[in-house]
């Protein structure tokens, strides 16, 4: 290995044994993309002698991801995230194994583009709901997005009926489980992940173990609970279309067991439910400080919708600047900056760089999303970037990124929710503009109060804006009106 260590990609300076750990700190998006400038498309660090390589082009990652996916779809070791907790069932963090494919199937066959089209209604109703909470408590807004976005989560997983506040104690329970693997996750936060010898020892000696193999018993109850409530609907014969019941109608044909199938339903909340909830937020963001863009939105979606009924899915294909904005949203500030980790699963070469069996590999998705050659003007909101001369879509955007940003990640472990995330953002944009304007909220004087591009805050793997105030009200009288009719039944004013 020694031989080899000349030819890792370059990258900076660490301390002995440590390597470059404490440069890690906080925000590493910032830091890689300060770094490309110095070390180009790849480069390399030492995490305490684990290596880290960072693809800093759409050029390496697809070379790598896309092009090696055999070498390059596997997911770093996790043993107490995903391996304790989850009993490696977690399909996000499990490695690039045979059940991994059976999972990844039966997700794929349930959420791919044509399959994500059953869920459109539901996604109309939770629209509609988020736009009339934003109006009537619009304080809160942020957490307005979680539990619409854990709605449309848990509704698409089981087929559940909306979440009202009363159910909040279920979705903190599902949230811990999320955010107890995430915490697990984080470097550091067990010796084991360091010294994975320790897994041997027995459960009556280590009690992180104990805890961890006891949480992994009670959360499979629930999500098995939760799968065997969707058996008894379909045996009823009043089930609701969603992943749970698929998985269930085909579970020979995907060849999963029981508890892999209640774990792949299970962790659909953990997967879709916070990424989709802070894309919301960057949208607000982006609403704060680009009013002129907020207004051409507006005035596109009166000329196709009208002010007599809310937007739905019949407006899809006819309102292009609501898809430019979505790319938009998930490019500008991408709710995933550093993608899901991979890992090399075998030793391989790059352009004269070496890159070792096992090492961590990064794809620095804010880099890439930034690249100037790509997008001259990188740092600004503008959804017209992706539009063609006549107004539509342009799917020639890049040859290299077909949705116009890489905030989805690649190859074979692209994310298979891609449609769904994409199909809610639209729906939720289009209603929440339909109905209200959002400005920016103003201090005790009367002046402004301009949220920041750059503080955010990071979840772990998710990076959300930091919590700024805004004011959402609504467009008109009349807007009002029609929302109030679309509540009234609980159902959107257009069914
Ligand atoms: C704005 C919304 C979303 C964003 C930005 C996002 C982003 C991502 C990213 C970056 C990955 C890792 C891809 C890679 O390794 O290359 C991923 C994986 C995944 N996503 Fe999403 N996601 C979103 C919404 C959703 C939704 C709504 C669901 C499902 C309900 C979902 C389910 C998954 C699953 C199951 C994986 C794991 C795939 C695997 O490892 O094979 N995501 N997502």
């Amino acid at each position: 290995l020694l031989n080899y260590t000349n030819n890792w990609p370059p990258g900076p300076r660490g301390l002995p044994i440590i390597g470059n750990i404490l440069q890690l700190q906080r925000l590493p998006w910032f830091i890689f993309t300060e770094w490309k400038a110095r070390y180009g498309p790849i480069m390399s660090l030492n995490l305490a002698g684990q290596p880290m390589i960072i693809l800093n082009t759409h050029k390496a990652a697809i070379d790598l991801l896309n092009s090696r996916s055999r070498i390059y779809s596997d997911r770093p070791r996790l043993i107490m995230a995903a391996e304790i907790l989850a009993g490696g069932m977690n399909v996000a963090a499990m490695s690039y194994n045979d059940r991994w494919r059976r999972m990844r199937r039966a997700v794929h066959d349930s959420l791919n583009i044509g399959a994500a089209e059953k869920y459109r209604p539901l996604q109309e109703i939770e629209a509609v709901r988020l736009v009339n909470n934003l109006l009537h408590d619009p304080d809160n807004w942020d957490s307005h997005f979680k539990r619409s976005a854990a709605s449309t989560v848990l509704g698409t997983a089981y087929g559940w009926d909306p979440i009202e506040p009363k159910d909040d104690p279920i979705v903190e329970r599902i949230n811990g489980i999320t955010h107890r693997s995430v915490r697990a996750a984080l470097p550091g936060a067990y010796l084991v992940e360091i010294f994975p010898v320790m897994n041997h020892l027995p459960t009556w000696m280590a009690k992180w173990k104990r805890e961890g193999l006891e949480w992994f018993r009670k959360d499979t109850e629930l999500f098995k609970g939760f799968l065997s409530d969707v058996r008894k609907r379909i045996a009823a014969g009043n089930s609701k279309p969603c992943l749970a019941s698929s998985i269930l109608e085909n579970q020979s044909k995907f060849k999963l067991t029981n508890k892999e199938s209640a774990w792949l339903a299970g962790i659909m909340f953990a997967a879709g439910s916070e990424t989709t909830s802070s894309a919301l937020s960057v949208f607000v963001l982006a609403m704060s400080l680009y009013p002129d863009v907020m207004r051409e939105a507006q005035t596109k979606i009166d000329e196709v919708v009208g002010r007599d009924r809310l937007p739905n899915f019949e407006d899809y294909d006819k309102l292009p600047y609501i898809h430019a904005m979505v790319k938009e949203v998930l490019r500008w500030r991408p709710v995933t900056p550093l993608g899901l980790p991979r890992c090399a699963a075998e030793s391989d070469w790059y352009e004269g760089y070496y890159i070792p069996k096992g090492a961590l590999v990064i794809s620095n998705v804010w880099a890439m999303n930034r690249d100037p050659d790509v997008y001259p003007d990188y740092d600004e909101f503008r959804p017209s970037r992706f539009l063609d001369a006549s107004g539509k879509v342009n799917e020639k955007f890049s040859d290299v990124m077909p949705l116009g940003h890489v905030t989805f990640g690649f190859g074979r472990r692209i994310c298979p929710g891609m449609h769904l995330g994409n199909q809610s953002l639209f729906m939720d944009i289009a209603c929440i503009l339909w109905a209200l304007n959002i400005d920016q909220a103003t201090d005790s004087q009367g002046n402004p109060i301009v949220p920041s591009k750059d503080d955010c805050v990071d979840e772990g793997i998710v990076v959300k804006p930091a919590q700024f105030p805004c004011r959402f009200t609504a467009r008109s009288k009349d807007a009002i009106a029609v929302l109030e009719h679309a509540k009234g039944d609980g159902k959107p004013s257009q069914f």
